[in-house]
């Protein structure tokens, strides 16, 4: 496969939104490009990111490794603007979305990046809620040092479960704290007074099938 290239725009006030499934980032970067390595000679546009989580450490990634889950993933989500007119069109084409996937390990040092997403949870705790992030925020700092990767054609892990993701899950992990997580855990999934916390939102792995996953270790 060719390498994976990327660029990204710094932006601040970016918009983050409690969902009632967790947190999302709205970044649409029409500066933005993902291009080459499984993604043949399409651009692919950074639409939105956010993560998934479980209610302790040993659990949280939608990918699992051999077997084994990570604390959390990242997911930088993608669509097709070569071919496609929206992020709605794309979502029902095999090849619309390119979603990055991140994994979390718990570690001591805080990453600063997921940090600046931390300090606004207070400001959205409950379903419904929006703010934007004053700090400034740059998509590559998400990324890990070693970009080796899996691939492999998928869906998107929350319904309607789009067969439309071209799926790139890093090897290598980022590090968070347990702080962090703890602070995802604070969200609530309702909009009014009752609080009920998203403790967990990952998807466990579905079946490989006949799919084939290639790797790149660049
Ligand atoms: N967890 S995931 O990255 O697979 C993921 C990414 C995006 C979405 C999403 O945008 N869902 C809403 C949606 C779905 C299909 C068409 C739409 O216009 C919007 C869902 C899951
Ligand atoms: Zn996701």
């Amino acid at each position: 496969m060719k390498k994976l290239t990327f660029a990204y725009e710094s932006q601040s006030d970016l918009r983050i939104l409690n969902t009632g499934h967790g947190w999302k980032v709205e970044a649409p970067q029409s500066g933005s490009r993902l291009e080459g390595g499984p993604l043949g000679e399409d651009i692919y546009q950074l639409e939105q990111f956010h993560c998934h989580w479980g209610e302790t450490s040993a659990e949280g990634s939608e990918h699992t490794v051999d077997g084994r889950a990570y604390a959390g993933e990242l997911h930088l989500v993608h669509w097709n603007t070569t071919k496609y007119q929206s992020f709605a069109e794309a979502a029902q084409h095999p090849d619309g979305l390119a979603v990055l996937g991140v994994f979390f390990d718990v570690g001591n040092e805080s990453n600063d990046e997921i940090e600046k997403i931390v300090s606004t949870l207070s400001e959205i705790k409950f379903k419904g809620q929006f703010t934007d992030i004053p700090d400034v925020i740059d998509p590559t700092t998400f990324l890990p040092s070693g970009l080796g990767y899996w691939t492999y054609l998928g869906s998107l892990t929350t319904p309607p479960c789009n067969e439309c993701v071209i799926w790139i899950v890093y090897k290598e992990p980022i590090t968070v704290t347990e702080e962090q997580l703890v602070q995802f855990r604070c969200l609530s999934a309702c909009s009014g007074e009752a609080e009920e916390f998203i403790v967990k939102n990952y998807r466990p792995p579905q079946p490989l099938g006949n799919r084939a996953l290639r790797e790149c270790n660049a």
